[in-house]
């Protein structure tokens, strides 16, 4: 039983989730999706393209209520719900500063940011507009967004797809950088095997389409040991373990 005041964790128990084609057609897309992230984790949801992964993450936001199931976000804290998507959708009249204050609640917007534009590498950015950001620069501000609100849950749907491997790279270690310093329970969607087994405390893995959880890897190695041969290991310990995954 949970005790009263005590953060609870993501839980997530759809039991089905379709879509109609335009041409009639029903697309069964999730299935007998069970899973648990604990409070202060970050997992991953791996899966191949195309199988889910976008509508879990929308059905966790709201964005999407056709479904048959329910799931129960972390409690605890702000109980603030934060995202962070494949384009950083930031609003082009404001400031780098602007729009990471636009997303804090009223009657905190003039809190000291210093020190979260600081780790992300933003201080001199923070009078730039999105418009003379590079790619990077605008994920990292939308970063900074996520993070500013402390969120009692972080959704993030392929934040750093389609930047160049070095740009994303960075990103990824800012990610975690940021998250060391500002914990929260953060579920994150890739297909990317690599980027799962360096970030995550867990990957969840799911099947093709309809996505079910075909099952749980723990990333064993501390963070700041998983260099390039330790992540080497830990693809080919996972290729065992799912032989036709990732
Ligand atoms: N609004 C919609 N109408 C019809 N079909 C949809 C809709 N949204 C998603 N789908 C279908 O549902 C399935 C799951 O899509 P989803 O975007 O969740 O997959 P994904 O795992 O995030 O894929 P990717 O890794 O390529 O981003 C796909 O077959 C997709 O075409």
């Amino acid at each position: 039983m949970q005790h009263a005041g005590a953060a609870a964790p993501l839980k997530v128990d759809i039991a089905e989730k379709t879509f109609l084609s335009a041409e009639g057609v029903t697309i069964d897309a999730l299935r007998g999706l069970s899973f648990e992230v604990r409070q202060g984790e970050f997992a991953c949801l791996l899966g191949p393209s195309g199988c889910g992964k976008t509508t879990t993450l929308r059905i966790l936001l709201g964005l999407d209520q056709a479904f048959y199931g329910s799931y129960q976000l972390p409690k605890g804290g702000s109980n603030r719900i934060a995202a962070v998507f494949q384009e950083p959708v930031l609003l082009p009249w404001r400031t780098v500063e602007q729009n990471v204050r636009l997303a804090l609640p009223p009657g905190t917007r003039d809190m000291d940011l210093d020190g979260l534009f600081d780790i992300l590498g933003l201080s001199s950015m923070r009078s730039l507009y999105p418009s003379e950001l590079s790619l990077g620069l605008a994920r990292r501000a939308a970063l900074a967004r996520a993070f500013a609100t402390e969120p009692a849950i972080l959704l993030l749907d392929e934040p750093f797809a389609s930047l160049d491997e070095r740009t994303a790279d960075k990103l990824r270690r800012l990610l975690m950088t940021v998250w060391s310093v500002r914990p929260t329970t953060a579920l994150m969607v890739t297909h990317n095997l690599r980027e799962a087994l360096l970030l995550a405390d867990r990957v969840i893995v799911l099947s093709p389409r309809p996505a079910h959880v075909r099952g749980i890897f723990d990333v064993d190695v501390p963070r700041q040991a998983r260099d390039v041969k330790a992540l080497d290991e830990l693809v080919s310990d996972f290729g065992r373990t799912f032989p036709d995954a990732g």
